[in-house]
């Protein structure tokens, strides 16, 4: 069975990243390409982790007008990323049009809370309410839009994956049980994840600053 691991790349060195998945490639399902990746190392850098064979993540987390993210999710089709993330914050025809820009064989999943803000944080910027309801509402905006899922904490799936059955899950923030949270508000452990509904877990600093990474990776997989 493929792995729900998903490994988060944070490098902006392609010679790190392509020496990280190589020894983790075994035991992770794919890998996650963020912003730091790909500001650095573009088109290029996306096709030479390509070649690992595992899918991709493009995770670029666009948000702006929707005529701009359609025109750079066309930009990124030829990369077919087997996922891509866009932010739900940007509102129903911005995502809307990056689903329709996106080829056949890509996900297009909306984030909704980042996992690093808790209730205070929704208040500075002007959200009243908890994570927890503001996931749920941007859940179900992502739903009609015709997404194909979210990107939330594992607090939340629960109750996402009760409301969108069909919807495909990613769980960042997951750590292992005593694992350093670090700037992760909103934590729970991978296990935890997996069983309240999240179809992928994204997992970065706990694999990729362990000594044995592939260690790290075997460990965190032995409690799926
Ligand atoms: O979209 C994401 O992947 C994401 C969304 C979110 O709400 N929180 C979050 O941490 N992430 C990403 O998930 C990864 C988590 O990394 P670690 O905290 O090191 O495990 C990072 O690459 C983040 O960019």
């Amino acid at each position: 069975m493929t792995s729900p691991l998903y490994l988060a790349i944070d490098t902006p060195h392609l010679d790190a990243a392509q020496t990280l998945a190589q020894k983790v490639r075994h035991h992770v399902g794919g890998l996650k390409l963020g912003l730091e990746f790909f500001c650095a190392n573009g088109h290029h850098g996306v096709h030479e982790m390509a070649k690992l064979g595992l899918p991709i993540f493009l995770d670029l987390k666009l948000h702006d007008i929707p005529n701009t993210v359609a025109k750079a999710i066309q930009a990124l089709r030829p990369l077919e990323p087997a996922v891509l993330t866009v932010h739900a914050a940007g509102g129903r025809a911005m995502l809307e049009q990056a689903k329709a820009a996106a080829g056949l064989n890509t996900k297009v999943v909306a984030v909704t809370v980042l996992t690093s803000l808790d209730t205070p944080d929704l208040l500075d910027i002007g959200v009243g309410g908890t994570p927890h309801d503001q996931v749920v509402r941007l859940a179900a905006l992502a739903n009609d839009a015709g997404l194909d899922g979210i990107v939330c904490s594992g607090q939340e799936v629960k109750a996402a994956r009760a409301a969108w059955p069909g919807g495909f899950f990613v769980v960042p923030g997951v750590r292992p049980a005593n694992g350093k949270a670090g700037d992760q508000k909103r934590v729970v452990t991978p296990a935890q994840a997996l069983s309240d509904g999240a179809s992928i877990l994204v997992v970065g600093r706990p694999i990729s600053q362990s000594q044995d990474p592939d260690l790290a990776a075997r460990e965190i997989e032995a409690t799926l």
